[in-house]
């Protein structure tokens, strides 16, 4: 079987490529020639632990190709999956511009039958909407079957979470569809839950809602600790030892970022208005989302006495460690905050890197770490890399002018660091 994977961002990459891995031969295409031509040269677009070396792999194996030709790429196949882009629109709904470009191109080159499954985030009945596009733009009427198969993987863990999914969700109502997905994704070791179009779609969004929904939950727990000298980390420890509350998920930090929390939940709270149906809970989740790291920056604020004049180093600006990603990053609305208290700010990530636009004599990126901690007043962590849980912080410390550490992900060890003679504040942290 050839399968074709339309959008070579996160998602489309890391699917051709676990697909090529499993051994079937994998078209990725793409409109951006910059992104096709870059990967048919082994390079990623974006920085991914772990898919650099199998993209090289199954480049020389032949199991994968990349184009910009949509005619011959589609003709091809015959699987498509379809993994563009769904951004918010202004009105916060999902925008479907590039699922309904991809689906006139499919209905305008297809010869003959083809199974297209939609991996990208889309509103409940764009199964239905796909089909009505695809066969809007067919000359002649050629047999299809669209399945909902939407995807879980998290950015910094892309590969590991596709290759060991805890649940493939088929959402299709033919039999042959069906199987034809099973037999795709047959030496993958995952529950199959087969389910209808609208239901697959739904536990998409109510997924990723309700992982927002416990990170919300504890950063506003963390406020409470914070006044009641108890360790949120603690709590949120003891909390996930019953199995029906789960470990995962309960870190409290300066809130979720990333492409698709904010915008899912945005999506849903269209939807629900749009159905008549009211979604209280989850407006309250964005409420302390948007208010948390402003939360923690007034507290830090009073602990350092001003902002203004003083040397500020951002430690981690991408949403999460091992992304380059900076989508709703909460760094970058720290980092506005500053610049607004007429705080000087550097700024160190191991693989993002702020738009040049953004730079100025009071905001700089530096590469090394030592570059971002010289002369400091003090640091704000703001995404738990790797590199700064390991980094030798007795030495570090000389570098700096005052030692005020406020780690916004709590990672660091807080009494190490205040016995290093750090003034360490987290989240919502006590230190014993
Ligand atoms: N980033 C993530 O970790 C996850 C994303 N998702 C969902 O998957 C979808 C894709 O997300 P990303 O990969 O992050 O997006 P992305 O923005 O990184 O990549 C989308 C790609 O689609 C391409 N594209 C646009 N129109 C096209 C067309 N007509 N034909 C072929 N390609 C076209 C764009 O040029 C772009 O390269 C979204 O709906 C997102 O919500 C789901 C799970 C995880
Ligand atoms: O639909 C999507 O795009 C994906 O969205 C999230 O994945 P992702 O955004 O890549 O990363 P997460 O690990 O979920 O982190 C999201 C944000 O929550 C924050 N977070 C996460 C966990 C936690 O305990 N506390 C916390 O503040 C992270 O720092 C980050 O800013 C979901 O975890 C994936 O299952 C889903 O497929």
């Amino acid at each position: 079987m050839n399968i074709l994977i339309m959008g070579t961002g996160y998602v489309g990459v890391t699917t051709g490529l676990v697909f090529a891995e499993l051994g079937w031969n994998v078209t990725g295409l793409d409109p951006d020639q910059k992104k096709t031509q870059s990967l048919s040269q082994g390079e990623l677009t974006f920085y991914e632990p772990g898919l650099n070396t199998l993209l090289r792999e199954h480049l020389q194996s032949g199991r994968i190709r990349f184009t910009s030709e949509p005619e011959m790429a589609v003709r091809d196949s015959n699987i498509i999956f379809l993994c563009v882009g769904t951004p918010s629109d202004r009105d916060g709904n999902a925008d479907l511009q590039f699922i309904r470009q991809a689906s006139e191109s499919i209905g305008r080159y297809m010869q003959e039958y083809k199974v297209i499954a939609i991996k990208s985030t889309v509103p409940i009945g764009t199964n239905h909407k796909l089909s009505q596009w695809i066969t809007n733009a067919q000359t002649v009427p050629v047999p299809f079957d669209v399945v909902s198969n939407p995807e879980f993987l998290r950015e910094g863990s892309a590969l590991h979470d596709a290759l060991h999914p805890d649940r493939i969700i088929i959402g299709c109502e033919s039999d042959h569809a069906i199987d034809v997905m099973k037999t795709l994704y047959e030496k993958i070791q995952s529950p199959f839950f087969v389910t209808k179009p609208k239901t697959a779609e739904m536990i998409k969004y109510a997924s990723n809602a309700f992982l927002a929904t416990k990170i919300s939950y504890v950063n506003e727990l963390s406020r409470l600790c914070e006044n009641i000298e108890v360790n949120i980390s603690d709590v949120a420890e003891g909390m996930g030892m019953d199995h029906r509350i789960g470990p995962h998920f309960l870190r409290a930090g300066i809130g979720y970022g990333g492409s698709c929390f904010p915008k899912d939940i945005n999506a849903m709270l269209y939807m629900a208005k749009q159905y008549g149906a009211e979604l209280s809970i989850l407006e309250k989740v964005i409420h302390v989302n948007q208010t948390q790291y402003s939360h923690y920056l007034k507290i830090w604020e009073q602990k350092l006495g001003t902002f203004r004049d003083k040397k500020i180093a951002i430690l981690g600006i991408s949403f999460k460690p091992d992304t380059d990603d900076l989508r709703e990053a909460p760094s970058i609305s720290i980092i506005e905050h500053l610049l607004e208290s007429g705080a000087a700010i550097r700024v160190h990530d191991p693989a993002a890197k702020l738009p040049p636009d953004l730079l100025s004599e009071q905001l700089l990126q530096v590469d090394l770490l030592e570059e971002a901690l010289e002369q400091c007043d003090a640091i704000i962590l703001c995404s738990e890399w790797e590199h700064y849980k390991k980094a030798d912080w007795t030495r570090l410390k000389a570098l700096m002018n005052q030692h005020f550490v406020f780690d916004g992900r709590n990672v660091l060890d807080g009494n190490q660091m205040t016995i290093l003679g750090y003034h360490y504040y987290g989240i919502g942290r006590h230190l014993h």
